[in-house]
């Protein structure tokens, strides 16, 4: 096995400027224009595309570091393996893409911590360029934990994450890994070896799966031997994967990358289930679960139950169009969002209409609550093609202990009723807490 350092910018430092950007070393100035378009298009990304190692070398030494190279190996001034260890000189993850890749090329590269091969002419490389640039990309976000005794096995899996653009932790002992799940919620994905000095990772997977579902962590399991009984009781027991050891840097990529992008996946789709798709709100769905939540931990505590409605919201559609209503919502929706404190839930209830409930506040606290929410609404500047919006809201709250949410819901309504009926732009409040 081979053992690489982690390249010194994989790990992230969370002051480090935002604004991600790749270098391009290409000698085929179409196949650089065509790849970084695409790049910029499908990834928002930065792109420098040089032709040299000349150039490349300029470009690394001017301006914001770049979190990824890809590169070709065959260039006018210098030799396949120089361009790459430029590269790696500066620290930078790499992915070579090339035309030529034999034998005697493939053994200058073994030793270098290059994240793939990718030959030009197989089919839809563009694609799994793009795939790939944005794997690496998300990977940054997310922190992987390796549960495994210190050694050179250990340092090879987390270099390789690291290489992968993952923030790396490492524990030596199931007892710190469960731990370290439980404090650290970045944590997105475990690659647990089987020989633990406290517990097998089979055990540890069966905990750790306790309270982290596979829609919050992946586990991948590994082990020297075993055979299938071992890697089914991992599967059995809650891991997603299984990687025998020694593996190839290809298959752990592919192993790691399609539990992640699963892992996301699973996440995009509970995002489109919860939320709203116009102005990223809870939708009415969600608002729904987390409500019935709040309710049972409130312990027969008053809530403010609150239901807020744009005024005469069909007049700004019919004047200024169906764009500019759905500026309007976006605006206001923020504008709730901010206003929100921890713990409250929040939702676009649907069209014009979005609810909220807050728990910890008294009555006369509940009012001021959404008099200012309301004020603030009323203030709103919502600029929309050289002209500026405004708007109002009326708002009906119920204010009391109660763990039916459509009894709660139904009284806001019916206050948002009265609050509409006596003029517009106030609140209304009903209350039934006991003196
Ligand atoms: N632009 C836009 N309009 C929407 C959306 N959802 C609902 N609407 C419009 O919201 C308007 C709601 O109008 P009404 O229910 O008559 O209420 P209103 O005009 O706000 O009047 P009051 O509530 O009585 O103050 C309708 O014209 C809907 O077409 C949306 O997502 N985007």
């Amino acid at each position: 096995m081979t053992s690489f350092p982690a390249p010194a910018h994989a790990v992230q430092d969370p002051g480090e400027p935002a604004g991600p950007r790749v270098l391009l070393v290409e000698n085929s100035r179409a196949y650089a224009n065509m790849l970084a378009a695409e790049l910029r298009d499908r990834l928002q990304l930065e792109v420098v595309a040089v032709s040299s190692l000349a150039a490349a070398r300029e470009a690394l030494q001017a301006g914001p570091p770049f979190f990824l190279a890809l590169t070709g190996l065959v260039l006018p001034d210098a030799d396949p393996s120089r361009i790459a260890r430029l590269l790696v000189g500066h620290g930078l993850p790499i992915v070579v893409v090339t035309g030529v890749y034999d034998e005697a090329t493939r053994e200058q590269m073994a030793e270098l911590p290059i994240i793939d091969y990718v030959l030009k002419e197989a089919p839809d490389t563009i694609d799994y360029l793009v795939w790939l640039v944005r794997r690496v990309l998300s990977n940054r976000g997310i922190t992987a934990l390796v549960v495994e005794p210190p050694g050179p096995a250990r340092a090879e899996t987390s270099a390789l994450l690291a290489l992968y653009g993952f923030r790396v932790r490492e524990l030596g002992s199931g007892t710190d890994g469960l731990e370290a799940l439980a404090t650290d919620s970045t944590i997105r994905l475990v690659v647990v070896e089987h020989d633990l000095p406290d517990m097998d990772g089979v055990e540890f997977t069966r905990r750790a799966r306790q309270n982290r579902p596979r829609d919050i962590l992946s586990i991948v399991g590994s082990a020297t031997g075993g055979g299938a009984p071992r890697i089914a009781r991992f599967l059995k027991h809650g891991a997603n994967d299984f990687i025998g050891k020694p593996f190839s840097r290809e298959e752990f990529m592919c192993r790691i990358s399609q539990n992640v992008d699963n892992l996301e996946l699973i996440g995009t789709l509970q995002d489109l289930a919860t939320r709203d798709y116009l102005t990223g709100l809870a939708n009415r769905r969600h608002f729904f679960d987390a409500g019935r939540r709040a309710l049972a931990s409130s312990r027969d505590e008053p809530v403010s139950m609150a239901m807020i409605d744009i005024d005469h919201f069909k007049h700004i559609n019919d004047s200024h169009g169906h764009d500019a209503g759905d500026a309007a919502l976006v605006a206001v929706a923020n504008l709730i969002g901010a206003h929100a404190r921890e713990g409250d839930v929040v939702a676009r209830f649907g069209g014009e209409e979005f609810c909220v409930l807050a728990r910890g506040l008294d009555e006369e606290e509940a009012v001021a609550y959404f008099q200012a929410l309301c004020g603030s609404i009323a203030a709103l500047e919502i600029p929309f093609r050289q002209r500026v919006l405004s708007l109002t809201v009326s708002i009906g709250i119920c204010h009391r202990a109660g763990r039916d949410l459509y009894a709660l819901l139904s009284e806001a309504d019916r206050q948002l009723y009265l609050a509409k009926a006596a003029g517009r732009n106030r609140v209304a409040l009903q209350s039934h807490v006991p003196a």
